[in-house]
């Protein structure tokens, strides 16, 4: 029995420090990779979500669904064949892990959270108590779990992992059609499934040693009473590993945050929002350009979140064949080529606090800092105010005669009533510019 105190545990400070993670939903249901691309979770009628799930990783689910078109398109494209069916086709045949690790440390992410077993109960490891039915005795053939952990950490990125405790559709329960099902109705939470979740959560521990255990949906009840030992044994094994906050209240290192749900966690000390590409977590085949983030946009997700004080957990959903689609490997590369420039001002650094405005019309303005600036990430100037700013700052925050442009342009700031008259070329670009000031 580890020490049990874990719950006045100091944050490490590689998490808060990080600011951005690459999250991989991957699994059997990256084979049909078809969803209707509804809208963000949050911003959705609940009565509408399950019926028309924008996650394609619910596959299973909505296409069980009488009447909804994904159970329509079940019947007619797949036959009404059996879930597994898509197991056995998915057979990740251009699946280079560090290919994909690659592109995600390029795009600046300093941790990298992967599925290990999502609510259709498919593990990706052998995972204790699951027979066939995970990627190492069928389709990829595949440990994919020591795959990923071993090209995250040969880039020098810390590697967590997903764990669906709360959700496990193969041990035998109907499908969620609305939210209140996520209650009880539809989660197993008898005592042989509490054991068997407890098993596969110790082994993904003691054999990948994560540094982020990220559980969803909650745990069952019966297995409540399991989770101080099996945190401490975390801790006793990973000393500056993190769990998340999705174990029905159990015990959290930080708070999450799904698109626009749960946006009130975003206050804690610390947390992080999780969030698609595009509306899925899962590849959809349906999503188009208009369904995803664009380079700017998710820049700005990213700033806008760690000028909070949270990290952004950014998802990309691989195809079965094992490659990234290429509309979401583009807006990555889009991310890489601004954090190249502008990391230094996201990386480590903490919200300045108040006496310096974000503001979300146009300009668009959000603020960071580290122990001796203030950076200030301006985007979308109306051409009207041709090119200067007005930064509404308490006077003797920062000092205007220092400021600076990370990318080197030129720029001017003088003091004014309000705050910071800043005068540059080209501030109006939606991806954002960043001036660095010395705090007074
Ligand atoms: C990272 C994503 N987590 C999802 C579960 N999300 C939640 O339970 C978050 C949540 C908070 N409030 C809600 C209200 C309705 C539905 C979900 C949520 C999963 O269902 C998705 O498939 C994916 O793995």
């Amino acid at each position: 029995m580890g020490d049990l105190d874990f719950r006045g545990r100091q944050m490490p400070a590689w998490f808060p420090d990080a600011k951005f993670g690459v999250f991989v939903h991957w699994g059997a249901y990256s084979v049909p990779a078809w969803a209707e691309p509804t809208g963000e979770l949050g911003a959705v009628d609940p009565e509408v979500w399950f019926a028309h799930n924008p996650y394609a990783e619910w596959y299973w689910n909505t296409s069980q669904i009488e009447g909804s078109p994904a159970h329509e398109h079940h019947r007619t494209v797949h036959g009404g064949l059996p879930y597994d069916t898509f197991l056995d086709a998915w057979k990740a045949e251009l699946f280079d892990p560090a290919e994909w690790i690659d592109v995600f440390a390029r795009a600046g992410a300093r941790y990298v959270v992967v599925t290990t077993k999502h609510h259709d109960g498919i593990a990706l490891w052998d995972a204790p108590g699951t027979g066939t039915r995970n990627t190492v005795r069928r389709g990829p053939h595949r440990d994919l779990v020591a795959d990923l952990a071993a090209a995250v950490r040969a880039r020098g990125l810390r590697f967590g992992v997903y764990y669906s405790g709360g959700l496990d559709w193969h041990a035998g329960r109907r499908a969620v059609i609305r939210h209140e099902d996520l209650i009880d109705e539809c989660r197993p939470h008898d005592a042989a499934y509490a054991a068997y979740a407890l098993r596969q959560v110790r082994d993904l521990i003691d054999r990948y040693r994560p540094d982020v255990l990220w559980n969803d949906i909650g745990w069952p009840d019966a297995g409540m009473a399991d989770l101080p030992d099996l945190f401490a044994h975390y801790y006793a094994t990973v000393p500056d590993g993190v769990v998340n906050d999705r174990w029905d209240g159990a015990h959290a290192d930080y708070l999450t945050s799904e698109y626009q749900a749960n946006r009130q966690n975003e206050t804690a000390a610390h947390w992080e929002q999780c969030r698609g590409i595009g509306l899925s977590f899962g590849y959809n085949r349906n999503e188009g350009p208009e369904h995803l983030l664009d380079p700017a946009g998710a820049v700005r997700q990213l700033v806008d979140v760690a000028s909070r004080g949270g990290n952004l957990l950014l998802n990309v959903g691989p195809k079965a064949d094992g490659t990234l689609p290429g509309e979401q490997r583009t807006v990555l590369e889009g991310i890489a080529s601004w954090m190249a420039g502008h990391g230094g001002a996201v990386y480590a650094t903490r919200p300045l606090g108040p006496g310096a405005a974000p503001s979300d019309g146009a300009p668009w303005i959000r603020w960071t800092r580290d122990d001796r600036h203030a950076f200030a990430f301006l985007a979308d100037v109306p051409d009207s105010a041709r090119d200067q700013v007005v930064l509404k700052t308490r006077p003797g925050l920062l000092d205007p005669a220092t400021a600076v442009r990370l990318d080197d342009l030129p720029v001017r700031a003088d003091a004014v009533p309000d705050g910071i008259l800043a005068t540059s070329v080209a501030l109006g670009t939606p991806l954002p510019t960043v001036l660095r000031f010395a705090l007074l």
